[in-house]
């Protein structure tokens, strides 16, 4: 399981890239769950970390999407979010024509907001369905409103559980974010997703705050230990 923090400048990709988190991912989160940075915060930190850490950049909603041009192309991934597409028709459309900009290598991330009657997102079998005819490599479940709970306050463990298998057959890595604290690991660690993506857990005080390093360094031992704990129950019962 890989651990994804999002990031919002040079700065912060240089601490928790320095951590040692195996990808960083670029947002503005002043801008919203998929909020993306500038051009030039894009270009800094993927020259900078692209030969060490895989870094993704959320390109914001697929209404307001821009700069698509300008994504480097050491870029390694990059994720739309579809709100206020829910009632849009042609918005499969609209997303392969803005995804057929990007530099040839760069991965495609499919999103699925959690809270999609918030969202007024597409149900997650339309995003599913989408994600196969794009080939998204990676399908992310986050939540677009952060002051509505958690993912668990929209989506049980069961049901991720059961998305993570679906996405499992179909050969594509299941992400998993919205607002996820430290007491939600051993959910987490039960749904067994290939990435664990946070911001506010390891912010000092929201998620719009500054990247505090204790916090990042104090959450991933407990995902160490969270998974440890895990393994071991699974052997006991082996
Ligand atoms: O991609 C992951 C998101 O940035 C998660 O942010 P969050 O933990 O504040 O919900």
């Amino acid at each position: 399981m890989q651990l994804l923090v999002s990031v919002r400048s040079l700065e912060e990709a240089n601490l928790v890239g320095g951590a040692g988190v195996d990808l960083i991912d670029l947002k503005e989160p002043h801008y919203g769950s998929l909020g993306a940075t500038s051009s030039e915060i894009w270009q800094a930190v993927v020259s900078q970390w692209h030969k060490r850490s895989p870094v993704s950049l959320a390109l914001g909603e697929l209404s307001g999407v821009c700069s698509v041009d300008k994504v480097p192309q050491e870029t390694h991934s990059v994720k739309i979010g579809l709100a206020h597409c829910g009632r849009t028709p042609g918005w499969q459309d609209k997303l392969s024509a803005v995804i057929e900009q990007l530099p040839g290598k760069v991965h495609r991330v499919a999103v699925h907001y959690a809270d999609a009657h918030l969202a007024e997102s597409p149900s997650l079998d339309d995003v599913l369905n989408m994600a196969l005819q794009l080939d998204c490599q990676t399908f992310l479940v986050d939540t677009f409103d952060k002051s509505a709970g958690s993912v668990f306050n929209h989506l049980s463990t069961t049901q991720l559980e059961k998305l993570r298998e679906r996405l499992h057959c179909e050969g594509r890595q299941f992400a998993l974010a919205g607002s996820l604290l430290a007491h939600h690991l051993p959910s987490v660690v039960q749904i067994q997703p290939d990435i664990v993506a946070v911001r506010g857990a390891v912010c000092h005080r929201e998620r719009t705050g500054e990247i505090d390093i204790k916090l990042l360094r104090s959450f991933r031992e407990q995902l160490r230990v969270a998974f440890q704990h895990k393994t071991r129950k699974v052997l006991s019962r082996g």
